[in-house]
């Protein structure tokens, strides 16, 4: 916590309004707005009138949900955690692990900037503000899922991770500027720790023990916070200098999944007034409330590693968040008793859940599997926020009377109170603070006999677990009872086992060193026969040794003498051989000089025969070619003749040929005149038949073949 900036003890002096009445109005410095401009789209103006133009008076509106997916940290890389969120178009997102699609009016995937998210879903919403709405944005996730990011970012400079609230104090500053009307804005920085509430811009307020009280407006639907300082800030400057030193307060600590994680609720609110000419009219003043919430983040106890102090926070934000979930879930069932008053958050929040306030809730989530848990459980708990309806109305205008009065009622309600303190001893107050005392006692009455109810509830729960418990450890101690039995068994065999083994192994050693014994006498017993042998086999061997020796000398005596006698025969032989080889040699000589001799001759007789062979052989040479030639010449007449003679045969067979065909045409007409002439003869005999005696059949042939042998024979036929 960073507490350790004390302030002096005090006396806490009321809030300071402007005296004369009318708020003040200040004179607006050039603006300074200079973040860095993104791609994000500018035309604003169109998004707005949609998402805020679904409103039915009589069901009232849902409130918006959008998403913001955060991309993955390094501890969620290094671990490497798969991505399991997947954004897709503007309002989807799946979760790749259940394959389960959600939707929300908006979905911003891990690339989307600041600047974006301000462009798409605060600046309509501060477009109502300055309309007269009242307005709630809060920020909801796990712990380390960007929900400061996404609210504060960077609150040092104006670069591209500022968040939403120094965009906000910045683009308010220029949306007045530039309607350039007379306005005022009031801030307040309020956080819930520990379901203690804390004035951040006055934490000295704390010190001193001075409590800041929820009541609730005189209808009942909206909220009224005691004891909180707010702050008329002039300029966008000044704003974010107040909102920088009161944030300096809040609680804040390490846990293992934030290195600064947010320990506590904190709710940043901006009052504006503006003031408005009606023609023929007294001004009036249009009053418009915008709440930036960032909620402390919902963390699983463990896997936080949260101890002492810190899990005793944890306890206390999921105990808060749990009640605003059953808000909610009262809320979307439309029940008749909703229990705002289970927690401080609900009741702060009252107004902007089911009352006249358009609220945004920007749920963040990390989009690594490790944090699946969570995931699941943010996007299940802002789906089911989306059907929350609240009816949002404008305040009323207030005309510059009523608000100058409503301001000096407050003035001097505290002045009373201040004066009743200041003059008497003991506990004294005007009789509204009385009244509003009563009430905000009645609430806690309320209070504590919800909490009684639920106590008791609980006990009643606890008794009946109790019950379950004791039934459970008594099982539980049968089966260790059980387990102990059979635990004992198991060890009793292994003993029984374990005995045995060594017995086997004992008498498995016993019969093996017997074994050694024997064999070590066998041993002996070889050793020493082996010995023996050995003995005499080398007396034997000596023996034998000197015998070749002697053996060996005899021989020797004898191989010299053999040698002797051997070289000399060799010497006499090799003797022999050479006069033999010298005859042989001249032999030798004498029949190669004969040799020669003969040579000689024959070369010269073979001359003689060649020449005369070749001469005859040229002579034969001659007269055959000469018989060649004649013969040849013969040819020639003779193959004359032939051609001759084939061509007298071919044309013969031309006319022989012309001849034949002639002939077929004529047995051909011949054919088709004794066809006629039998038809003829075939009618001629019907006829005679008819009228006389019928001649026989060999005369009609005689008599019809008799034309046919007038006609002269062809005289070529007789050259064929
Ligand atoms: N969209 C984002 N882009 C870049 N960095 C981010 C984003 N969201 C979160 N971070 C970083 O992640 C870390 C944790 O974020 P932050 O403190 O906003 O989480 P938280 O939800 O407020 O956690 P807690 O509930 O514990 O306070 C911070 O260092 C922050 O800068």
């Amino acid at each position: 916590m960073r507490e350790s900036n004390k302030q002096p003890h005090q006396r806490q002096k009321p809030q300071s309004i402007p005296a004369n009445s009318k708020p003040s109005i200040p004179t607006f410095s050039p603006r300074r707005r200079t973040y860095p401009k993104s791609s994000t789209p500018s035309n604003t103006s169109t998004r707005r009138s949609n998402a805020h133009n679904a409103y039915n008076s009589d069901k009232g509106t849902n409130i918006q949900v959008v998403l913001r997916c955060r991309g993955r940290n390094e501890s969620e890389l290094a671990a490497e955690s798969p991505v399991i969120l997947e954004p897709s178009g503007h309002k989807d997102v799946l979760l790749t692990t259940s394959n389960k699609r959600f939707s929300f009016d908006r979905v911003f995937d891990q690339n989307t900037t600041q600047e974006h998210i301000y462009a798409e879903v605060v600046q309509p919403i501060l477009d109502q503000v300055l309309e007269g709405y009242n307005c709630t944005i809060f920020a909801y996730g796990q712990t380390g899922s960007g929900k400061t990011y996404t609210m504060e970012g960077n609150l040092e400079q104006r670069t591209d991770d500022a968040g939403i609230i120094p965009r906000v104090i910045d683009n308010l500053y220029e949306a007045l500027e530039t309607k350039g009307t007379e306005y005022s804005i009031k801030v307040s920085l309020l956080e819930l720790y520990n379901e203690e509430l804390r004035d951040l811009l006055n934490p000295s307020n704390h010190q001193q023990g001075r409590q800041i009280k929820i009541f609730e407006d005189k209808d009942g639907s909206g909220v009224i916070i005691q004891g909180v300082d707010e702050k008329y800030i002039q300029t966008a400057e000044e704003g974010l200098d107040v909102l920088r030193s009161g944030i300096k307060y809040r609680s804040t600590g390490t846990t293992k999944c934030n290195d600064k994680s947010s320990r506590s609720h904190c709710i940043f609110s901006l009052t504006i007034h503006i003031r408005e000419s009606v023609p023929g009219k007294e001004d009036v003043f249009r009053i418009g409330k915008l709440n930036l919430v960032d909620l402390a983040g919902s963390e699983n106890i463990n896997r936080s590693g949260a101890e002492l102090i810190r899990a005793r926070e944890a306890g206390m934000i999921n105990q808060s968040l749990l009640t605003l979930g059953r808000v909610i879930n009262h809320l979307v069932e439309h029940s008749t008793h909703i229990p705002y008053r289970e927690s401080k958050l609900t009741r702060l929040l009252k107004d902007s859940l089911g009352g006249k306030t358009r609220t945004c809730i920007i749920a963040t989530v990390s989009i690594a599997k490790m944090n699946q848990e969570e995931i699941i459980s943010t996007l299940d708990y802002a789906n089911r926020a989306k059907n929350i309806r609240n009816r949002p109305e404008a305040n009323q205008p207030a005309n510059r009377n009523i608000h100058i009065r409503d301001l000096e009622l407050k003035i001097e309600q505290l002045k009373a109170d201040l004066n009743a303190s200041y003059d008497k001893n003991g506990v004294y107050m005007t009789h509204k603070s009385y009244e509003l005392m009563k009430e905000e006692n009645q609430q806690l009455k309320d209070s504590v006999k919800d909490r009684q109810d639920r106590l008791d509830k609980a006990k009643h729960d606890l008794v009946h677990t109790e019950s379950k418990l004791r039934d459970v450890t008594a099982r539980i101690d049968s089966i260790i009872r059980e387990c102990d039995q059979k635990v004992d068994k198991i060890k009793l065999e292994e003993e029984q086992v374990r005995t045995q083994q060594t017995n086997e192994i004992l008498d498995y050693f016993g019969k093996f060193e017997q074994d050694l014994r024997s064999l070590n006498k066998e041993v002996h017993i070889i050793g020493k026969r082996y010995n023996d042998i050995y003995q005499h086999h080398i007396q034997d061997d000596q023996r034998q040794i000197e015998s070749h020796e002697t053996d060996i000398d005899k021989w020797k005596s004898i191989v010299q003498e053999s040698m002797e006698q051997q070289i000399q025969r060799l010497k006499e032989q090799n003797k022999r051989q050479r006069d033999l080889f010298k005859k042989e040699k001249q032999k030798e000589q004498e029949a190669w000089t004969r040799m020669q001799q003969l040579v000689q001759e024959l070369s010269t007789s073979r001359q003689d025969s060649l020449d005369t062979t070749a001469t005859s052989l040229n002579n034969s040479l001659v007269d055959g070619i000469g018989l060649l030639e004649s013969s040849k010449t013969n040819m020639d007449a003779e193959n004359k003749k032939l051609s001759l003679h084939i061509k007298q045969k071919r044309d013969e067979i031309g006319i022989m040929e012309s001849e034949v065909l002639e002939d077929q045409n004529r047995y051909k007409k011949i054919q088709s005149r004794l066809t006629s002439i039998s038809s003829l003869s075939e009618a001629q005999q019907q006829f005679l038949h008819s009228r006389t005696k019928q001649p026989s059949n060999e005369e009609l042939r005689k008599r019809t073949l008799e034309e046919p042998e007038k006609e002269p024979v062809p005289s070529k036929r007789l050259h064929r």
